[in-house]
């Protein structure tokens, strides 16, 4: 578990995290969003003890990360991109981390294997493509098997395939138990993989609930009519004091009224439909409204 209390850091008088509380709980994957700017890197710094908080802690199961006598086998770490030495193979970088921290060699080959990068382990780091030097990232993550993963943007430069791995590989290490904890600035990907979301705008929490919860609280479906006919319709929707709006390919949205009353409505005033279908929110619809609402408001309190 990862407990997260009043984390604030200042720079020149100005709060880039500010008074953030929250708790990765073991057993889901919990993904970290907010806009750029929001304050992610210098949390997941301050996390990790890389920079000193101005006030707040954060504690892995109870212990600071500088605390922690064998952090490797604690907390499983990956910062965007991964620190890796150019010129030692993927092996010998695995390696030299696996004898620094007291984990078994063989444990190097398991690894590599994990992430599917036994074919290149002989390959320097230097000459890795920047969808592999992830894997290795995550390979050296994973290296002390610990309980608590942290990861920077893990799906960063990775081709289809490797999200897809990816996506899986959080997913199966959070049914192990395990703490999994990852930033990201894709959406739709953060929406497949997580299933908690921390959510923060201007170094402050802004949601801490799951992805689903999320997308509920701040986005509504509507409906998308199709219709050769898209001025009476309108003209229909007017009578019964319905707003209309318009996407771009031309279909009509409404919101607020289901579907079967829209169909009826179209069948009584015999308009053809094309197509009558709820559309789902998105994260990213519901995300761009809560930190869209959120930077407006901290725009308007900095004029008063
Ligand atoms: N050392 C520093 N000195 C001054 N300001 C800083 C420093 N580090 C970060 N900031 C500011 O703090 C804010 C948050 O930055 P941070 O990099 O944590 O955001 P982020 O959410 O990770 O953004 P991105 O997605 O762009 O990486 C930004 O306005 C940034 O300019």
């Amino acid at each position: 578990m990862i407990e997260v209390r009043n984390l604030t850091k200042r720079h020149r008088g100005r709060a880039v995290v500010d008074d953030l509380s929250f708790t990765v709980e073991p057993g889901h994957v919990t993904g970290f969003l907010g806009r750029n700017g929001a304050g992610k890197s210098t949390t997941m710094r301050l996390m990790l003890g890389l920079d000193h908080p101005c006030a707040g802690r954060v504690l892995f199961d109870g212990v600071p990360y500088r605390r922690l006598p064998e952090p490797l086998r604690r907390v499983g770490v990956m910062l965007s991109p991964p620190a890796v030495h150019p010129g030692r193979t993927a092996f010998d970088h695995l390696l030299w981390l696996a004898r620094t921290n007291r984990v078994p060699r063989g444990r190097v080959g398991e690894v590599l294997e994990t992430v599917g990068l036994t074919g290149a382990a002989r390959q320097r780091a230097g000459s890795l493509s920047l969808g592999m030097t992830q894997r290795l990232g995550i390979a050296a993550a994973l290296l002390g098997d610990p309980p608590v993963l942290l990861l920077d943007e893990p799906v960063n430069g990775l081709d289809p395939e490797g999200v897809l791995w990816i996506r899986g590989m959080l997913r199966t290490l959070a049914a192990e138990g395990r703490t999994v904890f990852f930033s990201s600035h894709l959406m739709g990907e953060t929406a497949l993989t997580a299933e908690r979301l921390v959510v923060i705008g201007g170094g402050r929490l802004l949601a801490d609930t799951t992805v689903r919860r999320f997308v509920e609280d701040n986005a509504r479906s509507h409906v998308r009519l199709r219709t050769p006919e898209p001025g009476r319709m309108r003209e229909a929707l007017a009578m019964s004091g319905i707003q209309v709006g318009a996407a771009e390919d031309g279909s009509l949205e409404v919101h607020g009224v289901e579907a079967a009353r829209l169909g009826e409505l179209a069948a009584a005033n015999g308009v053809t439909l094309h197509e009558v279908s709820t559309q789902s929110p998105s994260l990213e619809e519901a995300f761009m409204r809560l930190t869209g609402a959120e930077a407006g408001a901290r725009t308007e309190a900095g004029r008063r």
